[in-house]
């Protein structure tokens, strides 16, 4: 579907944002400090996704982007409106999918998501939320009553009514948890054709494949803190490293003095030799290492090479020394 409002704002590099976060703090009042010092920016047109362990920080963020909790220090921009002085211009450029399924479950699908379009102020458009039902798969459903449809169904109509109101950012909060894998691919088809229709989407997830799966870009924040923003092949290539299995023919009870090496170890009751080499280098030392195990006598069945995956990236992100 077109949506409107694709009015650009520079970020200063050529590069436009559509969110930008300067010096965000939050410390709520218990006195934790759930934000420290976030700066972000969202690019126009991307699929943004937001890592983080539970009680990183994640859901102040956008609630915060969202206008639903108060920053304590710093600002944020909306499609060019300020979230706080400006708060209600910059609520209607933004949709929020939560991750609880909160409707009124004996309306219809049809009143439920014209429904929420009225709230923003937003004269009726019945074509519009007949075009927003039938891109989401909705408008053989639109006079069922909600609690009639399956949860991958009210998930849709949660995002038809987060869209009703035309916004330019769609947040998705956990837009998967709980559904099963099928659907997960649908859903995930389905933000990928918001995005061709120009949306912003900015989700968090879980899954790490999701964000694998889907994301242009992603965020991984901490303790409060973003620790990384990138690209998401640049930080796979960057920051994946590859493995080389070796399976050997006869177990080996240690490592021989000549083969003690840090990226070498051995693994599966010392069936199998695990060397640990950047793929990106130039020399990645297997030669060697095969060339090291022939002059030991060490012959092997198989060789395996595995990528790591985004999974063991952010996990070792999170778990890293700050
Ligand atoms: N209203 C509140 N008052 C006090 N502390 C809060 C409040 N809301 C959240 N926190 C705390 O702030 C920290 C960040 O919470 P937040 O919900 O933003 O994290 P999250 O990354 O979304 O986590 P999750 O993945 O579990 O939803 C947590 O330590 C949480 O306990």
């Amino acid at each position: 579907m077109r949506l409107e409002g694709a009015d650009h704002h520079a970020e200063g590099d050529g590069v436009t944002s559509i969110i930008s976060v300067k010096g965000l703090n939050k410390t709520y009042a218990s006195g934790h400090q759930a934000l420290k010092t976030i700066d972000l920016d969202i690019r126009r047109g991307e699929i943004f996704a937001l890592l983080g362990p539970n009680g990183a920080g994640k859901t102040t963020l956008i609630s915060i982007i969202c206008g639903i909790v108060n920053p304590s220090q710093g600002t944020v921009t909306a499609d060019g409106h300020d979230v706080v002085r400006d708060y209600r211009a910059a609520r209607t450029k933004i949709g929020l999918v939560p991750q609880e399924l909160h409707t009124d479950a004996f309306e219809s699908v049809w009143a439920t998501v014209s429904f929420s379009r009225g709230l923003f102020g937003k004269p009726r458009n019945d074509a519009l939320i007949e075009k927003i039902l039938r891109e989401l798969s909705l408008w053989d459903k639109k006079d069922s009553k909600i609690m009639a449809l399956s949860g991958g169904m009210k998930r849709r109509v949660m995002i038809a009514k987060a869209l009703s109101h035309e916004p330019t950012i769609l947040f998705l909060d956990e837009p998967t948890a709980g559904v099963d894998v099928e659907l997960r691919r649908d859903m995930w088809e389905m933000v990928r054709k918001l995005r061709e229709s120009g949306v912003t989407i900015i989700l968090t997830t879980h899954y790490i494949e999701e964000a694998e799966e889907m994301a242009d870009r992603i965020g991984v924040i901490n303790k409060g803190e973003i620790i990384l923003v990138e690209d998401k092949t640049v930080l796979m290539r960057k920051l994946g490293k590859k493995q080389l299995t070796v399976h050997l023919k006869e177990p080996l009870t240690a490592l021989p003095a000549g083969l003690v090496d840090p990226h070498l170890t051995l693994a599966n009751d010392g069936g199998d030799l695990v060397y640990t080499f950047d793929a990106q280098a130039e020399d990645t030392g297997i030669a060697e290492l095969l060339g090291r195990l022939s002059q030991h006598g060490i012959e092997f069945k198989d060789l395996k090479t595995d990528q790591s995956s985004l999974e063991d990236i952010f996990v070792s992100l999170v778990r890293a020394p700050q």
